[in-house]
């Protein structure tokens, strides 16, 4: 097990690329469950739900080979095999495998998933779903049990507007008889994305991006090529820290048109940003201002940048509030940055960050995938050393991310925990 170790101070200077988008690969790469011959995805990140969800079409039957950034899936061999167990639990877009295996095989056992831990993430909406096309659906011992003699399109109004329950719903419609309707669907560009490759495929979809997606079943789906989009969050992400603690810093392959409550936000506090049709450059603003913002769904400022956006406050001058619509909860990162001397208090589903504050280097804790981002961020500031546990999380979404910042002049480094540092870090 490692750590990560950052010296913060050193301004960021270079270009950074973005890789493939983390929340379309975990669907494209269960999409491919669907196709009755070999599907290609291209540009897929380097990161461990990449590899889980490989790990996963291979327990199923079938056959992945790896050629750099390319999977190539042959899922002519795959079976109805249960899953209710094991690496489902590894990530949160292992209930993919329900709409796709209900989809192919009108059946499916699929533990409930894991990935963060941001409060209740309930996956009722899903299951509404599966149930209005026709299948049957119990949840037996923590496992989902799907059956259906025959998937029917119908329409589904969404209580609450999801990614997951809106691929996921997409993924079992494809292949089902007649017309499906999704209302109130999610409007995240990975769902484009999603829609792109079954469309590839040889589906029938209509709307994806927009809230209202039209789907006109079909008997079969053939394999393709796909090419991901750049991943937004991880853009985002290092939009944040070339902000925080850059001087000159080139983000490339990245959709600016994704970003734009982002950029918006960074350019009231203050942040210089020139965008091209694939770039934004960021260059160094010594006082930014603080600013208020509001988690909501796309194409409203993303929940999975709020975290790394609070450390970015801690060195804006004035108050901040941070407010999270989408999890009431995801403040875990909170405690670590107080810890690094941070003035940030929680009320409800707000932080309040006073700035600017100097952070100091602490020991702390990834609680979860951008918990991490921020105490990343946080490191790159500070000064002296910080020493970030948790990087399992980390991993999940953030490819090469050591290299990337060491790239761009951060001092930053992995070390091996001794036996004491893992006991304790698996008993905090
Ligand atoms: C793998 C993936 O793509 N993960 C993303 C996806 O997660 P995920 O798809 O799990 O998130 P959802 O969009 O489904 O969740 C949005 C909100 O709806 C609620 N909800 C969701 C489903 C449901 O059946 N019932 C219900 O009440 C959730 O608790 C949450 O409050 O979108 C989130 C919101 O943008 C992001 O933070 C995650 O990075
Ligand atoms: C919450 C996230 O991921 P997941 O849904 O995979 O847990 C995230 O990407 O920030």
């Amino acid at each position: 097990m490692q750590k990560l170790l950052i010296e913060g101070g050193p301004l960021l200077n270079g270009k950074v690329r973005i890789s493939g988008a983390k929340n379309s690969a975990v669907a494209l790469l269960p999409a491919a469950i669907l196709a009755d011959s070999k599907v290609i995805i291209e540009g897929l990140p380097d990161i461990s739900d990449v590899q889980t969800l490989s790990q996963l079409l291979e327990e199923i039957g079938g056959f992945v080979e790896q050629k750099g950034n390319t999977l190539h899936i042959d899922p002519t061999e795959m079976t109805a095999m249960p899953l209710p167990n094991g690496k489902v639990k590894k990530l949160r877009a292992s209930y993919y495998f329900m709409g796709a295996m209900l989809g192919r095989f009108k059946e499916a056992v699929i533990g409930l998933p894991g990935g963060c831990y941001l409060g209740p993430r309930p996956i009722d909406q899903h299951i509404k779903g599966f149930e209005a096309l026709g299948a049957t659906v119990t949840n037996e011992q923590g496992a989902i049990y799907l059956r259906a003699d025959e998937l029917r399109g119908a329409r589904i109004y969404l209580d609450v507007v999801s990614v997951g329950a809106t691929i996921n719903i997409m993924l079992a419609a494809v292949k089902a008889k007649g017309k499906t309707i999704i209302e109130n669907a999610a409007r995240e560009p990975e769902i484009i994305d999603v829609a792109t490759l079954l469309t590839s495929m040889g589906a029938k979809i209509k709307g994806a991006g927009t809230d209202v997606i039209r789907i006109e079943g079909v008997d079969d789906l053939t394999g393709c090529m796909h090419t991901i989009i750049p991943d937004r969050i991880e853009a985002g992400t290092y939009t944040i820290m070339a902000a925080a603690q850059g001087e000159k810093v080139l983000i490339d392959n990245v959709i600016p048109q994704h970003l734009e409550s982002l950029l918006a936000k960074l350019r009231e506090m203050g942040v210089n940003i020139e965008e091209g049709e694939e770039q934004l450059l960021i260059t160094r603003n010594d006082r930014l201002k603080s600013v208020d913002i509001k988690t909501l769904v796309h194409p409203g400022f993303p929940t999975d940048l709020q975290q790394p956006f609070t450390s970015l406050l801690t060195r804006a001058e004035g108050t901040g509030i941070v407010t999270d619509t989408i999890y009431t909860a995801r403040f875990k990162h909170i405690d670590e940055l107080r810890r690094m001397n941070a003035k940030i208090k929680v009320e409800g589903s707000s932080a309040i960050i006073q700035g600017p504050t100097k952070l100091e280097g602490a020991r702390v804790k990834a609680s979860d995938l951008r918990a991490g981002a921020a105490l990343v961020a946080a490191g790159l500031m500070a000064e002296g050393v910080t020493e970030i546990t948790g990087l399992e999380h980390i991993d999940r979404g953030y490819a090469n991310l050591t290299e990337k910042l060491s790239s761009l002049g951060a001092k930053i480094w992995r070390e091996e925990m001794s036996e004491k540092e893992i006991n304790q870090y698996q008993n905090s």
